[in-house]
């Protein structure tokens, strides 16, 4: 997919993870319209960015994505700004094992419900243009990890959500694809819990440094698998050195590999 004028929306785009993607879409010659929490740091980095990249390209509101109401207008005003979402990518993500209820309401409901608006958006059958709508899952998206159960949780269920809508025998006919990112861990604010009780065990916490996935490496990859238009595949794993791969779930026999049941 040539990235060039596409129109894309995107969630928790004022720092980590969603700011590197923005930055790069822009300079491939993207329109982003972003939203964040902070007012304050997404007003001044819309104004860093519409003065190195155009007035038109970049456009920012105040959003937060736990609240529908909020959500569905930012949606709706990014389409009357940008005429309309080619990409959505749902990044927007918190990790603090003391807030349940928000946890799943920002890292899941979110996603689910940000998808949902794309999906109305650009189904074909229904007039739309297509497009694609990804979802930036984790690795612990499908593997455990003690740390964050609940974190891990949220994200479980945006893999089953994307995975389970990908399925359907009428997506070619909605020309919408599907992506879940599982990227390992980048070094961003989120993986430095600073308060007790931000995971679960936080002494046993430690981060394996030979581990870290550099983001120009996580960039790369993301801007790879979104030029692949070829992949039914739903899930990118994003390792360390790996520059990315789609892959598939399964499900392996305690026994090995007697028996692998691939369930997508
Ligand atoms: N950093 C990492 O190692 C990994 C991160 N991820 C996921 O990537 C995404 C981005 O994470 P990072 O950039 O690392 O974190 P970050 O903490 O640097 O950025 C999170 C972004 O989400 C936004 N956000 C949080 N709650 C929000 C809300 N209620 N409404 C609107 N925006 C909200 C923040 O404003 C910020 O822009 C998250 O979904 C995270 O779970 C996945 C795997 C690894
Ligand atoms: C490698 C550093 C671990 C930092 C964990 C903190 C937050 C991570 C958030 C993520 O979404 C990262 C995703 C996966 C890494 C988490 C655990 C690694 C488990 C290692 C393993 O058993 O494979």
């Amino acid at each position: 997919m040539d990235l060039t004028g596409k129109r894309v929306f995107l969630t928790g785009g004022n720092r980590g993870l969603g700011r590197a993607i923005m930055e790069a879409l822009l300079s491939e010659g993207a329109r982003v319209y972003f939203c964040s929490l902070q007012a304050e740091k997404g007003k001044s980095l819309e104004a860093e960015l519409q003065d190195r990249h155009g007035s038109s390209s970049v456009f920012f509101r105040q959003c937060d994505v736990s609240d529908a109401d909020q959500l569905k207008k930012t949606f709706d005003d990014a389409v009357s700004k940008l005429g309309w979402v080619d990409i959505c990518i749902n990044n927007a993500g918190i990790m603090d094992e003391r807030k349940m209820e928000d946890t799943i309401a920002v890292n899941a409901v979110a996603q689910i419900r940000g998808s949902q608006l794309a999906l109305d958006h650009m189904r074909r059958d229904r007039g739309g243009r297509g497009g694609v709508i990804i979802n930036v899952v984790s690795e612990t998206g499908f593997k455990p990890v003690y740390w964050v159960p609940v974190y891990t949780a949220s994200k479980h269920a945006v893999l089953g959500f994307t995975t389970s809508w990908a399925k359907n025998p009428r997506m070619s006919e909605m020309g919408v694809r599907w992506r879940c990112v599982c990227v390992g861990s980048v070094d961003t604010d989120m993986i430095h819990p600073t308060e007790e009780g931000q995971m679960v065990d936080q002494s046993t916490f430690v981060i394996p440094f030979a581990l870290l996935i550099e983001m120009s490496e996580y960039v790369a990859a993301f801007l790879k698998m979104l030029r692949d238009q070829a992949h039914d595949d739903v899930i990118f794993e994003i390792q360390n050195g790996t520059g990315g791969r789609f892959r598939k779930r399964q499900i392996v026999d305690s026994d090995g590999v007697s028996n692998p049941v691939t369930v997508d």
